[in-house]
């Protein structure tokens, strides 16, 4: 579907409420799409078919081993003891059974447990993988959609979720559902009176069942809803902790995660109580029945119309009765959890990427490719009607660096997305070498582009693994090889265990000039056609810049290079500056040239050499040190959050 009709279809859905705003996924599914999803479970479930037949096997023996024992302590009463009958090695065989049969009990109910768990877990590692592929595949439209909190729930709980619905609903609806049929099979087979005053309970313990279920639904749902806000709350304190402490707002965030935490409270202990309750009147209307069983039953045995032993087993099965009711009465809200988050997986595998491989892709011989890249004509915008690349035309000859400067929100950021295909071009073409962007595999083209942003991605891990990120075809020595050209190797070093030292999450051991270097030693190690760094110097200090200044000039060396900055110092030296306003190249040229002209861009570095003169006046120690920009968006409190 064209992205403006798509667009139009999206939003109708998400105002009739259809829709959940952020996740394009249906927020109370059909009862179609439930149908699809459980299909696809049962694809994922099928591999194990003989497992589950091998569950099944050991349910029946289990059931059977605990539902006998009753009966033959009936028979030891009725046909033994009562008949007068008190030859020990029968007592004994009885006993021997007895004890056979509960130890046949626990051995096939853990057969039963390990199998379906092995198949249950198996399914969902499955299901967790295929889902993590899947996502990683998406265009980056659907990660500025999505936030990445339900992302992280739907691969953790919602897989969660369905492996309890293997090992507690399914394992529920057959063991219980099997143990109330034997149940009843072995009752009427004893006395069908008594059975038949015992299923006059029936109706009564399903009203019951029915009046609570509607009412413990609801207060499961307010738990659950009460306790993702409140996870969604703490975290995102802590993603924003840094502002939080430098505004002091610490007591308001308290207040706030007070009010959350208190509901959660409030709604947890109604759900407890409902199920205190539930539970509690099942044990009551079996408490009732038994002593309504001991008084008919008592009577007939009295009268002589029924045999003590058959009385025995009949309390017995009685209480046994209203457990497997009780457990899959439990199963309902777990059954619906599993099912919503069932259709959550399901709408995500359904989203088909807006950005893939054509059909017919060019193989292109990467080592061949020169680094020519052409814009033509192209236009963009991430939001239907809102425009912020204007029939752009940009050429870069193979090798050229080209420095990229402008008004914040120009669009810098986006062309580069344009050019690495995050994003698809609504006219015009990006093309590399002669061809388009579209045509060439996207592994392809992910493998001519080398990009560094602002803020490097560092991977907890070692640091050889940071650089060669995991491709194990690149040695340790290149490794140590592109370090040393980029001046991290000393140090790397200085570490108690060099290159093996393990990265914390996001490398926040290291400083962010540390961080840069060895993501540009990965430039290094995958040579890749095309450089581009979007505000790679932006976060460094002066020294650091010189650093990453002097690695730039060293690996941008043969390769067409892009480089967006907001400080010009770092693209004065670049072939070619153009200037970007409002989607728009506005001037075009050297340093020189563009100084001589006059314009935005002699506006900025007269604008950032007057910053530089002020700092150097107010002996500002540890400042920008390169040409700081008057728009510069990196520094004060908001960045360093
Ligand atoms: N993922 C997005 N979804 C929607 N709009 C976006 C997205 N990214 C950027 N924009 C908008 O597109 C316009 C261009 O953004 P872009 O990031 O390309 O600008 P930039 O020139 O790189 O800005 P800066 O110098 O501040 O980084 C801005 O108006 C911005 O708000």
């Amino acid at each position: 579907m064209p992205f403006r009709r798509r667009e139009a279809a999206l939003a109708k859905l998400i105002t009739n409420g259809q829709l959940d705003a952020r996740t394009d996924i249906p927020l109370s599914p059909s009862k179609e799409s439930n149908k699809e999803a459980y299909k696809g479970l049962i694809g994922y479930a099928k591999p194990y078919r003989l497992t589950f037949l091998a569950v099944f096997g050991c349910i029946i023996v289990a059931i059977a081993a605990d539902l006998l024992q009753p009966y033959l302590v009936k028979i030891a009463i009725d046909d033994h003891l009562m008949k007068g009958d008190r030859s020990p090695n029968t007592l004994f065989l009885i006993a021997g059974l007895y004890l056979l049969l509960s130890v046949a009990g626990f051995v096939f109910t853990f057969l039963q447990n390990n199998l379906l768990q092995k198949a249950a877990q198996g399914i969902v590692a499955a299901i967790r993988k295929k889902l993590f592929r899947h996502i990683s595949k998406q265009s980056m439209s659907y990660f500025d959609r999505v936030p990445s909190g339900s992302l992280i729930t739907h691969v953790s709980s919602d897989t969660e979720s369905l492996n309890q619905f293997f090992s507690q609903v399914l394992l529920s609806v057959l063991r219980d559902g099997l143990t109330l049929v034997f149940i009843i099979a072995l009752m009427f087979q004893l006395d069908v009176r008594m059975t038949l005053y015992c299923l006059i309970l029936l109706p009564i313990i399903a009203l019951n069942a029915i009046a609570f279920r509607s009412y413990m639904h609801k207060t499961y749902q307010m738990t659950r809803t009460n306790l993702s806000r409140m996870v969604a709350f703490v975290a995102e304190n802590l993603a924003g902790m840094r502002i939080i402490q430098v505004f002091h707002q610490e007591r308001e965030q308290q207040k706030q995660f007070d009010e959350k935490n208190r509901l959660y409270f409030r709604s947890n202990l109604r759900e407890i109580r409902t199920n205190v309750l539930f539970n509690r009147s099942f044990e009551m209307m079996g408490n009732l029945s038994v002593a309504f069983v001991t008084w008919l039953g008592g009577n007939a045995v009295l009268g002589e119309s029924l045999p003590f032993g058959v009385l025995f087993a009949f309390i017995t099965y009685i209480r046994q009765f209203f457990q497997p009711i009780n457990n899959i009465s439990q199963q309902w809200n777990t059954l619906q959890s599993a099912t919503v988050s069932l259709n959550r997986i399901w709408g995500i595998f359904g989203t088909v990427p807006e950005v893939r491989d054509a059909e017919k892709v060019r193989g292109v011989d990467a080592s061949a490719v020169k680094g020519q890249i052409d814009f033509d004509g192209v236009k963009f915008g991430y939001k239907d009607g809102l425009t912020v690349i204007h029939h752009l035309d940009l050429h870069v000859k193979p090798g050229e660096m080209i420095g990229i400067v402008g008004t914040t929100g120009a669009g810098k950021s986006s062309l580069i997305s344009l050019l690495c295909r995050f994003y698809d071009v609504q006219e015009g073409r990006v093309t590399i070498d002669g061809t388009d962007v579209r045509e060439l595999p996207q592994e392809t083209l992910h493998r001519l582009i080398g990009l560094v942003q602002q803020e490097p991605y560092l991977y907890s891990g070692s640091i050889i693994d940071n650089v060669r990120l995991f491709d194990e075809t690149i040695t340790r020595e290149q490794v140590m090889e592109a370090c040393r050209l980029v001046g991290v190797d000393t140090l790397i070093g200085r570490m108690k265990d060099g290159y093996d030292t393990r990265l914390s999450e996001r490398g926040s051991g290291l400083s962010a000039g540390e961080r840069q270097l060895i993501s540009f030693a990965r430039i290094i190690v995958f040579k890749p056609k095309i450089l581009i760094l979007d505000e790679a110097t932006a976060n460094l200090d002066s020294h650091s810049e010189q650093l990453i200044q002097e690695a730039l000039t060293l690996v941008s060396q043969g390769r067409t290079t892009m480089v967006i900055a907001h400080r010009l110092s770092t693209i004065m030296g670049a072939d070619r500056i153009i200037v970007m306003k409002q989607g728009e190249i506005v001037e075009e040229g050297n340093h020189k040239e563009l100084l001589a002209r006059g314009g935005y861009y002699e506006e900025l570095y007269r604008h950032s050499q007057g910053q530089k003169v002020q700092q150097l006046t107010a002996g500002a120690a540890g400042g920008t040190g390169g040409v700081a920009t008057p728009k510069k968006k990196s520094c004060g409190v908001g960045q360093r959050g």
